[in-house]
């Protein structure tokens, strides 16, 4: 089943100080992304990957093409999309805790099922011990580990990530990357990560869209067809490598390009 559906999706900005002069930094996008699968977006920097991603949560807004989630139109901000971005965004005088139970405090459920519903996230990203530390006192990884539980907290079903891991360093982004492959097969997520790290795009997902810039637009989609789960053997088989440097050949070419 599709869980997002994107029609001729065209996005510009304002090119100087004129509103008449505008730049259009998506064109014509059209995908379908089906249930419970794992997308990474990858291309050169500026082709449009975060403003894409924005516009799916529904913090910016498009000029023309339609955006459907589960068939219905995407209009704004929405509790069946979570959000992680790569800086953490916690509340820094809120502990752990407080910051996964302050998303919920909208949701109309009582004072108890809230914390429940929080202490079950931060469990559930192996941070329980940790709930009532304040985000200076957790290091890179575990704040990120809280910005997760956050986001799959009011239960979205499609999990919108942008470089949720491009400041931590090089062990904890592989910790966090199992962390994840494990709670999205868990919870049957649908997951689009923006990244720049190829590798990760590979390791994580089941397709990788290559975009192109100016425009910024599709430019090639690969299917990942690497044994599921993937484990910390995964990057030594043949083919990882393999569709690893197809992938970045593509970026590459595109730059080459420009
Ligand atoms: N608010 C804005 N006003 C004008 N131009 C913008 C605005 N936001 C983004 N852009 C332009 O839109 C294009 C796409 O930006 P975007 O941040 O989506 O790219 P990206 O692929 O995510 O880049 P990176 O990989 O460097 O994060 C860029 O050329 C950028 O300069």
């Amino acid at each position: 089943m599709e869980k997002l559906l994107i029609r001729d999706l065209t996005k510009t900005f304002p090119a100087g100080r004129s509103n008449k002069d505008r730049i259009t930094v998506l064109d014509n996008i059209s995908l379908t992304i089906r249930e419970n699968e794992f997308v990474s977006l990858v291309g050169a920097s500026g082709c449009g990957k975060s403003t894409l991603l924005s516009i799916i949560a529904g913090l910016q807004s498009h000029d023309n093409g339609d955006l459907k989630v589960d068939g219905n139109d995407i209009l704004g901000p929405g509790a069946d999309r979570g959000v992680v971005f790569q800086s953490y965004t916690l509340l820094p005088w809120l502990t752990a805790r407080k910051n996964v139970e302050f998303a919920l405090e909208a949701t109309g459920h009582s004072k108890s099922e809230i914390g429940d519903i929080a202490m079950s996230h931060l469990k559930l990203v192996g941070l329980e011990p940790f709930a009532e530390r304040f985000p200076a006192q957790l290091s890179g990884g575990m704040k990120q580990r809280v910005a997760i539980a956050r986001a799959l907290s009011y239960k979205p079903k499609l999990l919108l990530m942008d470089e949720p891991f491009g400041a931590l360093d090089a062990l904890t982004r592989v910790q966090m990357q199992e962390l994840l492959t494990d709670v999205w097969e868990r919870e049957k997520l649908t997951v689009i990560f923006v990244t720049h790290d190829v590798e990760e795009a590979v390791f994580l997902s089941d397709r990788i869209f290559v975009m192109a810039s100016n425009p910024g637009r599709l430019k090639k989609i690969y299917d990942v067809s690497l044994p599921r789960p993937r484990t910390p053997d995964t990057p030594r088989l043949p083919e990882f490598a393999q569709l690893q440097a197809e992938v970045l050949g593509s970026i590459r070419s595109e730059m080459r390009d420009r």
